[in-house]
C-alpha cells in the first residue's frame, strides 16, 4: 500500500447555472476507518465526488488528498482507488482486458490484476465481456478497478448500490478491512440503512449543505424517557422543578435531555411513587430523515 491521506474539503462550492449543487462545504475523511457519505438524490453527493476526483472544477474551495489536488497526484491510481459509475465500462471487453490495459498505462504489474479479481470474487467471470455482468458483478469490477493500484484512499460512489444480500455482506467485510489497514475510505450511499452496519462515521450533506459530521450514536440524539405516576400531576411539577419539559403522551409524561436515573432521582427526593419508567430511541433512521428533511431540505 502506497502512503495513506486524509481526504480535506474546504469551503467547496459547485454552481451549474442557477443550480447550487454544492455549498460552502468543509469536512475531513481520516484513515483507518469507512466514512460514509449520505444524503438523498440531488443533494450533491456526486458532484463533490467529481469535484475531489478532478472531473469537475469548483467554483471555489478545494479539494485535496493530504493538501494535494486529484490531478496533481504523481501515481494517481496507487494513491486514490475510485469507483464512481458502475457501469461505465466498455461491454464488448472482458473484465481482465479493461483491467490489464489500466495496469499497463500506469506500470502497475500484470499479476496485480488477477490478484483484485479474485479479491472481489471475479476470477471465474474474468474473461467474460462485461455487457453480459449484471448489476452486482459490474460493481464488483469498479471495486477491482479501485484495488489495482493498491491505494492508501479509496472513494467509492454508491457501491453498494445493485448488490444481493450476500454481496452487502462481502462488500461490508471487505470496506472494514480495507479502514483496518489502515487506509482512507469513502463511501457514498442515499440510504442510511444500506450503511449503518458498515460506516464508523458520517458525513451527511443535503441541498449542497453539510448537516452533519459525526459518529453514528449521537446522530441518534432523539432518545426520550417515557415516565408515568399515580400521581401524574405531582410528577410533572418535580420534572419543571428539575428544569426538565415533561409532555403529555398517551404512555406516561415523556421528557428529553435528561437521562433515566436522573429522573428516577428527582421522583425519589420529591417522594412521588413511579409506574412507569423507560428510555425510547427515536432510531437513526427518523435522525437522519429530520436533518435531510423531505427532498433534501432540512
Ligand atoms: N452537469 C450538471 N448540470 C446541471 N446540474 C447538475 C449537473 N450535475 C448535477 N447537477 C445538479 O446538482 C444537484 C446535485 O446533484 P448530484 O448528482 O451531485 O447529487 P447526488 O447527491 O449525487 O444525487 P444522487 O444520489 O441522485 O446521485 C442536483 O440538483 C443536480 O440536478
Amino acid at each position: 500500500m502506497t502512503t495513506v491521506q486524509t481526504i480535506e474539503i474546504h469551503g467547496l462550492s459547485k454552481r451549474f447555472g442557477a443550480v447550487a449543487a454544492v455549498s460552502d462545504l468543509s469536512f475531513t475523511v481520516e484513515p483507518g476507518r469507512v466514512t460514509g457519505f449520505l444524503g438523498p438524490n440531488g443533494a450533491g453527493k456526486t458532484t463533490t465526488l467529481r469535484m475531489l476526483l478532478g472531473l469537475v472544477k469548483p467554483t471555489s474551495g478545494t479539494a485535496t488528498f493530504g493538501g494535494t489536488s486529484y490531478r496533481q497526484l504523481r501515481a494517481p491510481l496507487s494513491t486514490v482507488g475510485t469507483a464512481l459509475e458502475a457501469a461505465s465500462f466498455h461491454p464488448g471487453r472482458s473484465a481482465h482486458n479493461h483491467l490489464a490495459v489500466y495496469a499497463a498505462a500506469a506500470g502497475i504489474g500484470r499479476a496485480r490484476v488477477d490478484t483484485v479479481l479474485g479479491q472481489v470474487g471475479l476470477a471465474d467471470y474474468a474473461g467474460r465481456r462485461v455487457g453480459g455482468y449484471s448489476l452486482g458483478m459490474r460493481q464488483r469490477l469498479g471495486l477491482a478497478f479501485a484495488l489495482l493500484g493498491d491505494p492508501g484512499v479509496l472513494v467509492l460512489d454508491e457501491p453498494i448500490n445493485g448488490l444481493d444480500p450476500e454481496g452487502i455482506r462481502w462488500i461490508r467485510t471487505l470496506l472494514r478491512e480495507l479502514a483496518a489497514e489502515g487506509r482512507t475510505v469513502l463511501v457514498s450511499s442515499h440510504l442510511l440503512s444500506e450503511v449503518q452496519q458498515t460506516v464508523d462515521r458520517l458525513i451527511i450533506i443535503a441541498g449542497g449543505r453539510l448537516v452533519y459530521e459525526g459518529g453514528l450514536d449521537e446522530l441518534d440524539h432523539s432518545t426520550q424517557v417515557v415516565v408515568d405516576s399515580p400521581n401524574r400531576p405531582a410528577l410533572a411539577a418535580a420534572l419543571l422543578a428539575a428544569g426538565a419539559e415533561p409532555r403529555e403522551t398517551d404512555a406516561g409524561l415523556a421528557v428529553v435531555g435528561i437521562d433515566a436515573a436522573r429522573v428516577g432521582a428527582v421522583a425519589l427526593s420529591a417522594g412521588v411513587p413511579l409506574s412507569l419508567l423507560m428510555v425510547q430511541h427515536g432510531g437513526l433512521e427518523n435522525s437522519f430523515l429530520e436533518l435531510v428533511g423531505e427532498g433534501g431540505r432540512p
